[in-house]
């Protein structure tokens, strides 16, 4: 029987395949009824459309597209919806709704002796995620920035120095990007072990570490469109075994630096007690973060343990350099495009030091708490946020089992659905200041939409926007990374004038699922006008 099966199959197999092939795009078509929803006609029958469509890098740009042609929800794959009403928001990703991140995340984790290391930012496991995050969790309060200012400050001092002397006493054009990169590299060494990686400083990547992790998330943003092809390729049986015998192909530069840092750690810990330490032992005092770590060993050692507080310390460069070095270089950029909104900047902050509300501090460095003052920078910074958020893909996750209804629609249990920030943050009802929305076309950059909203409208302005994403996986280094764009921003812009290199040409972005910027070359030249002197009393003066 069988063998006439096999036999008739193999005689037929050109007429075979492609009834199989059909049969299984139609399987695809008709998935839990998903075919209601609109979208491309590829993507209706398979994930090879969005592999291909973020391998392309511009992914932002379609998701856009699609969600003006077609509406609030988009069908991105035979099981992928993407949703664009800021509504949709609490819905997929409130507090205890049962969603959990999709297949998207794990070809994110590192591997170490063979096995996955699940991070906070890229487990599935939302028990293990909850446990996690209440252990660390204070460490990125608000409260906690006090104790990071200081080190925050130290990177940007040096980055003053470094900026005068390598580019504006030359002229030498820099990469801005690539510059802001080696910035927010070092604030978090700085952060985290209270040790600069040395980028700015050397103004190199040192150890090839931002160049793998370009290279690294090029590979993840198009594999997390059909996760599989991960199991085939870095995590394949050969490397998994590879990498447990010791032989580590794809090592990331960076958790050698992490476990240096750590041993030192340890060893400092151990001098000062003049004992051996055992994991989960208490750390000196110096507020970084992983001093913050430790201590939450100290708290949990049978949670704690040491890899959790290595993987917690690689994740902080992974998840928070190229993110905020994207944010400041989208502020910069648009600054340098929109030069009335620069000079306005410009005056503003001119006017606050000339006043002296502002740079008050020993160092004359703006600090945090003076930054929160100046209403036209924090419309600055927040209008760059929304038209370039880090994140360039929808944050995915998957509807509980028994399925859930997101705006209008039904959606069964088992579907991958997501918002992306891009889309999120072009919803005209939303950020188009009511009383003239024509003023404010959603795609341009017009700081003046936060001052000019009435305050009801700016209070949902703030909620929508969802550049650090939303509930229960939102950054959880948000505040940190505030702290650095609110104080690099007017440090930087009160010393040096900035200007495009070539203003007739754009800069080129890369979507490999954050959105970074290539070709923003400048120059920079040192300002005379707020070169200030000491007065006898010990204070800056303009
Ligand atoms: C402007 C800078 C930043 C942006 C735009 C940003 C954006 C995001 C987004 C969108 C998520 C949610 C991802 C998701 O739901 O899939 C996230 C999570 C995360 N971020 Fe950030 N981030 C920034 C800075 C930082 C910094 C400085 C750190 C560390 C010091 C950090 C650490 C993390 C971690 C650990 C998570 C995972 C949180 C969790 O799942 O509990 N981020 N970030």
């Amino acid at each position: 029987m069988l063998e006439s099966i096999l036999s008739t199959v193999g005689h037929y197999w050109h007429l075979v395949l492609p009834v199989f092939a059909i049969a299984y795009l139609a399987s695809n078509y008709f998935n839990k009824g998903l075919h209601r929803y609109p979208g491309p006609a590829l993507a209706r029958v398979s994930d090879v459309w969005r592999f291909v469509d973020v391998w392309n890098r511009r992914p932002d740009i379609t998701h856009v597209k699609l969600h003006r042609r077609h509406g609030d929800i988009v069908r991105l794959g035979p099981n992928t919806l993407s949703f664009s009403d800021p509504a949709a928001i609490k819905t997929i990703y409130g507090l205890n709704k049962g969603f959990v991140k999709s297949g998207f995340y794990p070809p994110q984790q590192a591997v170490s002796q063979g096995k996955r290391l699940p991070s906070l930012f890229s487990t599935t496991d939302e028990s293990y995620h909850a446990n996690l995050r209440r252990s660390v969790n204070s460490a990125f309060s608000m409260s906690a920035l006090v104790q990071y200012e200081p080190l925050v400050n130290e990177v940007i001092e040096l980055f003053l120095e470094r900026t005068r002397e390598v580019y504006a006493a030359s002229g030498k054009v820099c990469d801005f990007a690539l510059w802001l990169q080696y910035f927010a590299f070092d604030v978090i060494g700085q952060i985290t072990y209270s040790k600069q990686h040395g980028f700015v400083d050397k103004n190199e990547d040192v150890d090839g570490m931002i160049a793998y992790l370009g290279r690294l998330f090029s590979y993840v943003a198009p594999i997390g469109q059909m996760p599989f092809l991960d199991l085939l390729v870095l995590k394949n049986p050969i490397v998994l075994t590879l990498d447990k015998l010791g032989f580590k192909p794809f090592a990331f530069p960076i958790t050698n630096f992490a476990k240096a840092r750590m041993s030192e750690r340890m060893s400092e810990i151990s001098h000062d007690k003049g004992e051996k330490v055992p994991s989960g032992a208490a750390t000196p005092g110096r507020g970084d973060l992983l001093s913050m770590f430790l201590k939450a060993q100290a708290q949990r050692p049978d949670f704690m343990t040491d890899q959790r507080v290595l993987t917690m310390a690689v994740s902080m460069a992974f998840a928070g350099s190229e993110t905020t070095a994207i944010s400041l270089a989208a502020v910069f950029y648009f600054l340098v495009k929109h030069p009335s909104c620069y000079k306005k900047l410009q005056d503003e902050l001119d006017g606050a030091l000339r006043e002296g509300r502002v740079g008050k501090a020993e160092n004359a460095l703006i600090t945090w708490t003076e930054s929160q003052t100046l209403p036209y920078l924090d419309a600055v910074i927040k209008e760059s946020f929304r038209l370039h958020p880090a994140a360039g893909l929808p944050l995915e996750r998957i509807t509980p089992s028994g399925g859930i209804t997101i705006g209008k629609g039904h959606i069964p249990g088992g579907t991958i659905v997501g918002c992306s920030a891009w889309v999120i943050h072009r919803h005209e009802p939303t950020f188009c200041p009511s009383q003239a929305p024509e003023k404010y076309p959603i795609d341009d950059f017009i700081p003046e939409r936060w001052l000019d909203a009435s305050t009801e409208q700016r209070k949902e302005m703030e909620a929508t926007m969802f550049q650090f994403g939303a509930g229960s996986r939102t950054c959880i280094g948000k505040n940190i990374s505030l702290l650095e764009v609110y104080k690099l921003v007017p440090n930087f812009l009160t010393r040096f004038n900035v200007e495009l290199d070539d203003p007739s040409k754009e800069w080129k972005l890369h979507n490999a699922w954050f959105v970074k910027q290539l070709n923003f070359n400048v120059k920079f030249s040192e300002r005379q006008q707020v070169a200030r002197e000491r007065s006898d009393s010990g204070k800056f003066v303009t």
